[in-house]
């Protein structure tokens, strides 16, 4: 299906994965408004692009997710796609107590995308069409040490869409899940403050994901890019519901 002419919404679009899922929708003809905390990265990469707007948005506030997608409406009109990329991943110990971070992982990566889902489901049952696509993780699949919440709220994420798919069947609606295993180069692990937890899991604090790793050990941005457009693009009857996609390499 091509998606000249489509209307689609990404968080997370300030660095990393979402960045890249805006700039290849916008290569193929949609338009987009990429959302964010973070104005300046997103106004950045609204300016090689004609038809790629940038919005500040929070994911864990209701309100400031409802702003963005009227932003989109009165932009381009209502979006037949919504990427739900936002997302935060904290190494923590359970035994260290980094109590803040645990909310915060489910504020944004639970929360956050509950919020998309109550902007958008709504309005996509109407129209009889609309895909949402959740950038969840390997970690929903297999449990990592160190990452018991993050792991925990991707297989939230998983749950919810497979939950919300079947309700939705017969709708025209299409939800997909992308669970990517590690990716290079992204801001993910740059906030993170347990040493113990980073050390356990062989990272250093303050590096982007994936430093030191053998080149087969890691995915691009582009490769997730990839993913998403090989959901969006299936023909009208066909649903992709996941997607896993690892590094050659990853044990
Ligand atoms: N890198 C990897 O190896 C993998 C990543 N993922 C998932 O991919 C997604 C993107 O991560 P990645 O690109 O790696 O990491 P980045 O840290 O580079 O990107 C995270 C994005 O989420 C945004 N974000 C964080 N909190 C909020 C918030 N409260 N409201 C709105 N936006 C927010 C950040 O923008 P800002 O700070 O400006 O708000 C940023 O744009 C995440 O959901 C992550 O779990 C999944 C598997 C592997
Ligand atoms: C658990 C992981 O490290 C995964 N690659 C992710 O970043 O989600």
């Amino acid at each position: 299906m091509s998606l000249q002419g489509k209307v689609a919404v990404v968080t997370g679009a300030s660095s990393g994965i979402g960045a890249s899922i805006a700039r290849t929708l916008a290569s193929s003809g949609c338009s987009v408004v990429i959302a964010a905390r973070r104005l300046d990265p997103l106004e950045s990469l609204a300016s090689q692009f004609p038809t790629v707007t940038p919005c500040q948005c929070d994911v864990t506030d209701l309100s400031s997710f409802r702003n963005l997608i009227s932003t989109c409406e009165s932009t381009y009109g209502f979006p037949d796609i919504l990427i739900n990329c936002a997302g935060v991943m904290y190494f923590t110990l359970m035994k260290n107590c980094k109590v803040e971070e645990w909310i915060k992982t489910v504020d944004v990566n639970c929360k956050g995308v509950l919020h998309g889902f109550a902007c958008v489901v709504e309005k996509f049952i109407e129209r009889g069409s609309g895909h949402i696509i959740n950038i969840s993780s390997d970690a929903s699949k297999r449990m990592f040490p160190s990452l018991a919440v993050y792991c925990a709220s991707k297989t939230f994420i998983d749950v919810l869409a497979e939950g919300t798919r079947r309700e939705l069947v017969g709708t025209g609606v299409k939800i997909t899940n992308i669970q990517p295993g590690d990716v290079k180069g992204t801001e993910l692990i740059m906030g993170n403050t347990d040493g113990e937890a980073a050390e356990k899991m062989g990272v250093e604090i303050g590096k982007p994901v994936g430093e030191g790793f053998e080149r087969e050990q890691l995915l691009d941005v582009e490769d997730v890019a990839g993913a998403v457009m090989y959901a969006l693009e299936a023909p009208k009857h066909v649903a992709v519901n996941e997607v896993l996609i690892e590094p050659r390499d990853q044990e």
